[in-house]
């Protein structure tokens, strides 16, 4: 899901390389496009206090302005040729180091110097003994091989971009990135696949245009998220539930589940552990198909059904039942042992990490005509009630 950050960035790359015309032929549809949509980010930001995408809305503005003052004449002047040179690698080695520092907060004096860092520095490459000593570090013409040089085609760049991005990228793929670490990802590539087209008129303002729309995308992706997903469980929560419930099918069916004396098991091994718990029961609901499941809040669980096929719906909440009740939750020890002594002990012996299970109720009901969320939601509570008062553990459907 994070991945749609990138979308705009990647179609803006397969465009300059397969449709390079069209550059020139599409007019953009809001003049100062890039100033317009970066001013957007900055309102959306911080209107939702996520001050940490200032510094890349600050790295996109400050790289554009950069390649509006010092990029858009012609290569063969050596000023213009030293900048092409230095700018990627400013691009890369800015880009990386933002992605993965720890971002202190804005309103800091560490914020704002990092801000007038990755806003303003670049700007600095207009210089010429900058630009010229920056450019010596760059890797491009170490990886463009003599035989390549005439083909007109900065080869050496494009294998730049195919190994430092395809790394990054599989390094996002693997830890299952936000969308907002895949947006940073898009601003750099979108900026890199400027320079190989660099000769394209409007190129840099469409290369920018593509990483603004991916911080917009992400942003709004980050807000659907605060908004729809519980953050202990990474299921959907109630208001996301309340909406699914609005446009329920004709055949459906609701099941509110509850963990059994989850007050108990709480006052035991304390609420750390109890969130350890909603975590796990969250990822066998998320798993087990199906039904989607929500957190309705607590340690109450929603699942909706798809279809109102009673003896299905009954082997499919007995299965989730079994399920959990069957499960060994192997509880981390809370706090360390006081002294090594003791930890070799522990270590030594085999119950040291506990094992213990829970299980839960289950209330589910069909969709009666008429149903509104709050009726449906009604009577399957009413049914969790049941399967409380009759011993728990156990799933009631009527
Ligand atoms: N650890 C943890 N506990 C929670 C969370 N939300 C609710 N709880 C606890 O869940 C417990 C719910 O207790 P009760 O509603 O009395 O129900 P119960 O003890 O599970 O008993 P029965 O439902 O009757 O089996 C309370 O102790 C809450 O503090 C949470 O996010 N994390």
């Amino acid at each position: 899901m994070g991945f749609i950050a990138a979308l705009p960035a990647i179609l803006w790359a397969l465009i300059a390389w397969l449709y390079p015309e069209w550059l020139t032929q599409i007019q953009l549809p809001v003049p100062g496009a890039v100033s317009v949509g970066l001013g957007i980010v900055f309102l959306l930001a911080a209107f939702f206090r996520q001050w940490h995408w200032f510094y890349w809305c600050a790295w996109v503005g400050g790289s554009y302005a950069t390649i509006q003052l010092g990029l858009q004449q012609p290569l063969a002047q050596k000023e213009v040729s030293q900048l092409y040179q230095a700018f990627p690698v400013w691009l890369s080695v800015s880009a990386l180091l933002l992605a993965f520092i720890k971002k202190p907060t804005l309103l800091t004096l560490k914020g704002a110097f990092l801000f007038i860092v990755v806003g303003i520095l670049p700007l600095a490459l207009l210089l010429e003994p900058v630009a010229n000593s920056v450019a010596t570090l760059s890797p491009v013409e170490l990886l463009t091989l003599p035989d390549w040089k005439d083909t007109g085609l900065a080869v050496g760049l494009l294998l730049w971009i195919v190994a430092m991005g395809g790394i990054w990228a599989t390094f996002l793929l693997y830890k299952g990135s936000s969308s907002f670490a895949w947006s940073q990802w898009a601003s750099w590539l979108a900026l890199m696949v400027f320079l190989l087209v660099v000769d394209h008129r409007d190129a840099s303002t469409w290369a920018s245009v593509a990483a603004v729309i991916g911080l917009l995308l992400a942003l709004a992706d980050q807000m659907l998220k605060l908004a729809y997903i519980d953050e202990l469980t990474g299921l959907p929560q109630r208001r996301a539930l309340v909406s699914q419930l609005q446009h329920l099918r004709r055949r459906s069916a609701v099941c509110m589940l509850d963990v059994d004396y989850f007050k108990k098991f709480n006052d035991r091994y304390g609420h750390e552990v109890g969130d350890q718990v909603l975590r796990l029961l969250g990822s066998i609901l998320r798993e087990h198909r199906g039904f989607k499941a929500y957190r309705y809040g607590g340690e109450e669980f929603t699942l909706v059904f798809s279809h109102s096929d009673p003896d299905k719906l009954k082997s499919t909440l007995e299965s989730v039942r079994s399920k959990v009740a069957n499960y060994p939750l192997k509880l981390r020890e809370p706090s360390r042992p006081d002294s090594k002594r003791k930890g070799k002990d522990a270590r030594g012996k085999k119950d040291a990490a506990k094992t213990v299970k829970i299980t839960i109720s289950l209330g589910a009901t069909l969709k009666e005509p008429g149903d509104t969320p709050d009726s449906i939601l009604k009577r399957a509570d009413e049914n969790l009630y049941s399967a409380k008062k009759s011993g728990r553990n156990r799933v009631v459907l009527k």
